[in-house]
């Protein structure tokens, strides 16, 4: 633990970028697997955890999809969720806004209805009696087709006052974001946000594109755009928000030690990053384990935490009246720890 460990402990932090598939604890996932009658490939929690060792992002995205196969009822979503959420509550996480990647379900026949309404069940809950906000993004897998992803925006029609954004995740080589131009326009023209990750494995002619052929409202990743100084110049004229992730980023080998992490160049550079989990349950921390992580690796000092959690609150899409809050706490909080 760093000295900024109980600063960064009561940060009141937002998250922007976060799979809630991702957040399946082994434990979970195998009382699930149990209740419904499927055998996962691993025999026990350890051996599971033990497969946890990547050398790329499809590495991992092949024992990610194969986790979420054994999400069946409604309240296997709930359960999920709501796991999610009492744990970043001991981070003091008090706003999140959470990908689902409905195709990854709707392929194994887990209807649209049973998957939102368990996931926005537990959300509700959280809000009420956790005080976690929170916004639902739901994400187009890349390595499919636009049609999938058109079809997924037509089951998702009588549910589009619950669901906020869209984002772009999965395989991200070979698979760019002009791909998808169509199906953003048509999700922009419902007045849905819109997010894509971009510049975590692709380079920075991906970022390029989220930008201008995607349009979108914040990047995920962005790692690579460090490689396009004109690309640099651009996200921070536009003040772009960037849901950066730490330790996804070390299990993935885009850095390949924390100690050359690009936040610093980021900030550095008047980019809005900001510091998220990403697939926390695979990549070994929640929100205040990357920050930990992050602030012993590069040595970021308290007005760099403050930072990054000011930009993730300003970069949310909470409401304007959640923000104020927000930030009245991150104030209340400086001032104790008497940071100017
Ligand atoms: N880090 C990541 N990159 C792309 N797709 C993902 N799906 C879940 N986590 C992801
Ligand atoms: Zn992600």
């Amino acid at each position: 633990m760093s000295d900024l460990s109980s600063f960064i402990a009561a940060l009141p932090k937002a998250e922007l970028h976060l799979h809630i598939e991702g957040s399946f604890e082994p434990e979970l996932m195998f009382a699930i697997a149990e209740r419904n009658g499927i055998r996962l490939p691993y025999g026990s929690v350890e051996e599971l955890r033990s497969a946890y060792a990547f050398n790329n992002l499809q590495e991992f995205l092949d024992i990610y999809y194969q986790g979420m196969n054994v999400l069946q009822k409604e309240e296997d979503y709930y359960d999920l969720t709501i796991a999610y959420l009492k744990r970043i509550k001991a981070d003091n996480v008090r706003h999140t806004e959470i990908f689902w990647d409905p195709q990854g379900h709707l392929e194994r026949g887990i209807p649209f209805s049973t998957q939102i309404d368990g996931i926005l069940r537990a959300l509700k809950e959280g809000e009420e009696t956790l005080d976690i906000s929170y916004r639902l993004i739901m994400s187009f897998l890349r390595h499919l087709s636009e049609e999938s992803a058109f079809d997924t925006l037509a089951e998702a029609e009588p549910y589009l006052q619950e669901i906020y954004a869209i984002g772009l995740d999965s395989s991200e080589t070979g698979h760019p974001p002009e791909k998808f131009a169509r199906v953003f326009a048509a999700c922009k023209d419902k007045g849905l946000k819109v997010t894509a990750h971009a510049g975590e494995e692709g380079p920075a002619e991906y970022v390029w594109q989220a930008l201008d052929l995607i349009k979108v409202d914040r990047i995920d990743h962005g790692n690579r755009s460090l490689e396009d100084p004109e690309l640099v110049k651009r996200l921070a004229a536009d003040q772009q928000v960037l849901t950066v992730c730490p330790l996804s980023n070390l299990k993935l080998c885009v850095v390949s030690d924390l100690n050359e992490h690009p936040v610093p160049a980021m900030l550095n550079a008047g980019l809005k990053a900001t510091i998220n989990s990403d697939d926390p349950a695979y990549f070994g921390g929640y929100m205040n384990d990357n920050l930990n992580a992050l602030q012993q690796a590069v040595n970021l000092d308290q007005r760099q935490l403050v930072t990054l959690t000011r930009n993730a609150i300003d970069g949310s899409w909470a409401t304007e009246e959640r923000k104020q809050v927000l930030r009245a706490e991150l104030k209340e909080i400086c001032q104790a720890f008497s940071v100017i």
